[in-house]
């Protein structure tokens, strides 16, 4: 066996403590997760159960308080913050609730912005080629204010999708959208796994979305309490009331 992981992101007992003394807060404990290349997981969990924290440590936008995380081949907690600035940039594509577009800028220009902020000056057809990817072929020159939620968040989607990175985060991607726009997104995102083997971790409160994962991930108290492979909205659903429902 070769040293070379099939795993885009490992966790290895992770904790990520904020604050000190009485008023210190465990947001994750002890959390041991690989994502395998290639899928698409879900994480769910009540809130305050370090959804946000996880995916923040996992893409490097945070550091834990002790354990490692792993991108590839690469431990991130190893890197001075100059390679883990240029790493994230590079490996990591991030999306939000918030589409955070610029607003003054086309649709094309903001997503070749993250090319431009790494020194590259895009090609044409680069970034018409991940416009066309999310549908967007024909909006190339519209402003964000000209377009639906739906499209915006598709606009950066393609933004975070221009570098290549090894791994997409998405935080309550789907939050800000109504649920036929959201299943768009979501059709999008599942088909990226499927056809050009992109792996896709998602933190979401909605069982309908978690249902296009492969996996969902569900975390209590900053715990992993178990997961669900290939499960349907209802079971997610039936899962997470039970969840929510457990006593302190
Ligand atoms: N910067 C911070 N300073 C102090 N405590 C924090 C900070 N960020 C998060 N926490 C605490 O860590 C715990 C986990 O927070 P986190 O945002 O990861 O949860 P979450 O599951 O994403 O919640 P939600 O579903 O409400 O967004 C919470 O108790 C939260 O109050």
């Amino acid at each position: 066996m070769g040293q070379m992981s099939n795993d885009a992101i490992q966790l290895r007992s992770v904790s990520r403590r904020y604050g000190a003394g009485g008023g210190a807060v465990t947001a994750l404990d002890q959390v041991s997760l690989a994502f395998p290349r290639g899928t698409f997981t879900a994480v769910m969990g009540p809130s305050g159960s370090g959804k946000s924290t996880l995916l923040q440590c996992a893409a490097g936008l945070d550091r834990p308080t002790s354990g490692s995380v792993t991108v590839g081949d690469t431990e991130l907690t190893k890197l001075s913050e100059t390679k883990l600035t240029l790493l994230r940039r590079d490996r990591i594509g991030f999306v939000f609730q918030a589409f955070n577009l610029l607003p003054s800028l086309t649709a094309e220009q903001n997503v070749a912005l993250p090319l431009r902020l790494a020194g590259r000056r895009p090609r044409k057809t680069e970034v018409r080629e991940v416009l066309a990817q999310v549908g967007l072929g024909d909006r190339a020159g519209h402003r964000p204010t000209e377009m639906s939620g739906g499209q915006q968040q598709r606009v950066a989607l393609a933004r975070a999708l221009i570098t290549r990175p090894d791994v997409l985060f998405g935080d309550e991607p789907t939050g800000a959208l109504d649920s036929q726009t959201s299943r768009e997104v979501l059709t999008l995102l599942r088909g990226m796994v499927d056809s050009e083997g992109q792996t896709v971790i998602m933190v979401t409160h909605d069982p309908v979305a978690a249902s296009y994962a492969d996996r969902v991930v569900f975390l209590v108290d900053g715990r992993v309490n178990g997961e669900l492979i290939g499960a349907s909205a209802e079971d997610i659903a039936a899962r997470m009331t039970k969840l929510e429902a457990a006593p302190c």
